[in-house]
């Protein structure tokens, strides 16, 4: 064996035997050559490094308590069907939408795709905002996916829980590093009313195998959930003030605990891609479950037959927020 060879064994063994090794030798590589992040002269070093590290970063007060009462504002007029959005769906909790009727805002657990409602678009455009997805992006930037989360108190079922998982499992185009989302506290979130719950690092790994859980007192529509993820990973509980803004990788394992206060916890986010990421085709690979559910709902909802592909329904939604659009 060469010399080089064997001191790459010696080293490999070496970090087999300790994790905090491995820990340490990633830290290093990561100061020489962070490969999440460009420089753009937003993050500090430390930040990218962090990012690196452990797949997201949290900003205090990006958005503006006046930026976010105009939101809310829009919400409650949505919700009071004041104002007819093309394509937006207002998805009902599970237990609530199987009960009996309610009315306005506390009927409704998410709006999915406001991207034609111009007062909440505003958020995918905030140039604060946007300052910080090019540095995961780089600059040509499209919104690719938009929600307003009102997560209700619970009925008692534990449906208000999000089972944890990867975004990166209903989207189906690539690389996962140039994709990020931003979530936005619209109010303070915390424990008891459901805030998000990360595992720092696991971006590092692959997209895993998602499915339903098996939650005794049911699960909203499309909320699948990792299959087997390690209960032993450290959790990390990212309590938020108003305006506190989250960016973090499509990778990265995360869900939502439950609501147990009397409120609606708000919260509303993009995920961005850059505009050079290119369409995969997801058939045999363990996104095939989300995208038949995701065309047979868009074949019940716009007629539409099976001409219309997973990619379709993404390339249409899609709006470009800076730069130029190229191949999505
Ligand atoms: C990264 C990101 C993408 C991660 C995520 O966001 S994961 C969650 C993704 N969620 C979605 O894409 C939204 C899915 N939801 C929807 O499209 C809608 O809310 C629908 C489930 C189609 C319901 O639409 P809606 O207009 O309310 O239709 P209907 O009132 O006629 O109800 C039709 C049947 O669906 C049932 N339903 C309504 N809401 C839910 C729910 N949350 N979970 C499970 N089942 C539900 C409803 O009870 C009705 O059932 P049947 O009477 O047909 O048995
Ligand atoms: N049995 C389960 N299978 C998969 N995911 C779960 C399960 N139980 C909880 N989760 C997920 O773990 C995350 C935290 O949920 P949970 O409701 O336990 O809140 P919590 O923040 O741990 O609060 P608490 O300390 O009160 O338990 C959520 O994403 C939730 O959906
Ligand atoms: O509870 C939340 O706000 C998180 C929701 C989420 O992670 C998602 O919809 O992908
Ligand atoms: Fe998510
Ligand atoms: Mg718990």
């Amino acid at each position: 064996m060469s010399r080089a060879a064997d001191r790459l064994k010696v080293v490999l063994n070496h970090l087999d035997r300790s994790h905090g090794a491995v820990v340490s030798f990633q830290r290093r590589v990561y100061r020489e050559r962070p490969a999440y992040t460009s420089d753009t002269g937003v993050l500090t070093p430390e930040q990218r490094i962090a990012y690196e590290e452990n797949g997201f970063i949290l900003i205090r007060k990006l958005v503006s308590d006046q930026d976010i009462d105009r939101f809310r504002k829009e919400f409650e007029r949505i919700c009071k069907r004041e104002v007819k959005v093309p394509g937006l769906v207002v998805m009902r909790d599970v237990t609530i939408a199987k009960s009996e009727y309610v009315e306005g805002e506390k009927a409704v657990t998410k709006l999915q795709d406001y991207q034609e409602d111009l007062e909440l678009f505003r958020y995918c455009t905030l140039p604060q905002i946007l300052k910080y997805v090019e540095c995961f992006t780089g600059p040509n930037i499209m919104a690719m996916h938009t929600m307003l989360i009102n997560k209700p108190p619970d009925t008692g079922k534990k449906t208000s829980r999000h089972p944890m998982h990867q975004d990166l499992h209903y989207f189906p185009f690539r690389p996962a590093d140039r994709i990020v989302c931003s979530w936005t506290a619209m109010e303070k979130v915390h424990r008891g009313n459901g805030c998000l719950v990360v595992l720092p690092g696991s971006h590092h790994g692959t997209l895993l195998e998602h499915d339903y859980p098996e939650w005794e007192g049911g699960v909203n529509k499309m909320y699948h959930g990792v299959r087997n993820y390690d209960p032993n990973h450290p959790r990390v509980h990212l309590e938020m003030e108003k305006g506190d803004t989250v960016f973090f990788h499509p990778l990265l394992i995360h869900g939502s605990g439950m609501n147990q206060t009397d409120g609606f916890r708000k919260a509303i986010s993009c995920h961005y891609a850059s505009s050079d990421c290119y369409y995969i085709d997801v058939k045999g690979t363990t996104q095939e479950n989300i995208s038949n559910e995701v065309k047979e709902l868009a074949a019940k909802k716009y007629g539409v037959d099976d001409t219309v592909t997973f990619q379709d329904t993404w390339a249409l939604r899609g709006r470009l927020v800076q730069g130029d659009r190229a191949s999505m």
